[in-house]
């Protein structure tokens, strides 16, 4: 493939070190923008990023036919700044696993990181390996044969990478989910071992002797790209892009420190290596992501398209402000801290120029409202705080784009035919909580509220 003379880099390309899983919009707006930046600091210690896309081999022909090298578009209130990165060396699409095996293998691969959606991780409500899942299934059955064409999961395709490493014999490494789910590290564990044991008891002692999973809360709101975007790279850059990426200002990285083989100087451009990664990823998700998630139902519900037009409605902050107001007490830092991370959100929020489609983050709330929202109403229980109507309000809110909008959430399809089926409320939020929550079935005050929510329908919003 010859690269236009446009993207041909001027220096080697650094030699691939992280092997990345989810070649989207956030990690090139993210990761591999942390690892750009790295590079530059550390010129003595560079890293290259081999990623693979999920399901699109279009993606990865796009950014190969670049030589890996896009534009991230940083776009503030009062203007974007264009900057190319050079950190992604190789694109792949994500069926091409025998390239996959042989770059996990590599001794001098150190990280493989994950942007696979909550989705990607093929859970239960209760946080285990679907293993009722037709795709978890034919991954075990397919690893189990040691079939080539293998796995199309992402824990099937990290088992893969990591039969094929322990085979190498290249040593430990570390993997690193960067998806919006609490301990993302600890997930990630669990649904690998899960699934190793099911096609290799001794992968799996290999796994727990040599692999780290690390836990990480990562923050950058980052748009899928549009035609307007590619355009305006264009005008700014005078390139033609395929695939630029558009983010806003604010990037936040926190990390647990358990890589085994090393990883870039990422710390040194901003990202924090901390011992305990939880109370970030839950300032995290239950402020801006609990928020997001409320803004995308009320706000479609109220003809509103993107983040910053549900922001600037009156009725939606009224409900945001609930919504904060009920996590503020249960986030387990300094009230200080989230404080100033509430000013800055507002700020975030409301940025005119980051278009953020609603109906983006609408989609799987099966799998977003229990982590984002009702952990915040668990939290509080557990506290001995009464119940937030407002949790139920986005329940139920949830429930009605669910009836106009079933596509957006493959997950919650028998939910759907079931809520549509149910004769009165309090059925309804059985089954809303059966599937979301369901410890919270018995917390009476919730169900009441949701009862109520459900009930007084579209006038709830
Ligand atoms: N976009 C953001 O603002 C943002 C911020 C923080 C975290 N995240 C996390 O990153 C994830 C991806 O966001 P994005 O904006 O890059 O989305 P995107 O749609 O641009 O890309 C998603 C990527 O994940 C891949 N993928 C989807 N399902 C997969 C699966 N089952 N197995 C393997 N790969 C799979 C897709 O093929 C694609 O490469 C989010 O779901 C979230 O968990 C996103
Ligand atoms: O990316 P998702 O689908 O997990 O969630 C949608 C948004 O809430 C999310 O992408 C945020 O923009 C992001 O988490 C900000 O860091």
């Amino acid at each position: 493939m010859t690269v236009p003379t446009a993207w041909r880099r001027r220096d080697p390309a650094p030699a691939v070190r992280v092997v990345h899983l989810g070649l989207g919009a956030f990690h090139r707006a993210h990761q591999a923008w942390y690892t750009d930046r790295a590079n530059a600091a550390a010129p003595y210690d560079t890293w290259g990023i081999a990623a693979f896309t999920g399901r699109s081999a279009a993606a990865a022909r796009a950014l190969a036919a670049q030589d890996g090298r896009y534009v991230v578009l940083t776009r503030a209130a009062d203007g974007d700044t264009a900057q190319s990165i050079d950190a992604l060396v190789e694109a792949h699409d994500g069926a091409d696993v025998d390239t996959w095996r042989a770059l996990v293998a590599r001794p001098e691969v150190a990280v493989v990181t994950l942007t696979v959606t909550e989705r990607g991780y093929c859970l239960t409500a209760d946080g285990r390996l679907d293993l009722d899942d037709p795709a978890v299934q034919a991954d075990i059955a397919a690893l189990r044969r040691g079939d080539a064409t293998a796995a199309t999961t992402a824990p099937g395709r990290l088992v893969d990478g990591l039969r094929a490493r322990r085979a190498a014999g290249a040593g430990p490494l570390a993997v690193v989910s960067c998806d919006n789910l609490p301990d993302n590290g600890s997930v990630t564990r669990t649904v690998v071992r899960t699934l190793a044991s099911q096609v290799d008891t001794s992968l799996t002692a290999w796994i727990d002797a040599t692999v780290s999973f690390v836990s990480t809360m990562v923050d950058r709101i980052t748009p899928a790209t549009t035609d307007a975007d590619r355009d305006t790279v264009r005008l700014l850059t005078g390139r033609i892009d395929t695939s630029p990426v558009v983010t806003e200002p604010f990037a936040e990285w926190v990390l647990e420190d358990a890589f085994p083989a090393g990883r870039p100087a990422w710390d040194l451009v901003g990202a924090r290596l901390v011992d305990d990664v939880r109370p970030y990823e839950q300032r995290k998700l239950w402020l801006l992501n609990a928020g997001h998630s409320l803004l995308a139902y009320t706000g479609l519900a109220r003809g509103h398209a993107t983040v910053a037009e549900a922001f600037a409605d009156p009725a939606c902050r009224t409900m945001l402000d609930e919504l904060w107001d009920a996590a503020r007490p249960v986030v387990p830092l300094p009230a200080g801290e989230v404080d100033d991370a509430l000013a800055t959100l507002r700020e975030r929020f409301a940025n005119p120029r980051i278009e953020h489609r609603l109906a983006q983050i609408a989609c799987d709330g099966s799998v977003k409202l229990g982590v984002r929202v009702l952990a915040v109403a668990r939290a509080r229980r557990a506290a001995g705080l009464p119940a937030a109507p407002v949790h139920a309000l986005v329940v139920g809110a949830w429930a009605r784009h669910l009836s106009d909008e079933s596509g957006s959430d493959p997950g919650a399809e028998a939910l759907a035919r079931a809520l549509a089926a149910a004769d009165t409320p309090r059925e309804q939020a059985a089954l809303l909580l059966d599937t979301l929550a369901p410890d919270l079935r018995d917390e009476t005050d919730l169900v009441a509220t949701l009862e109520q929510a459900l009930a007084g329908s579209s006038q709830t919003v």
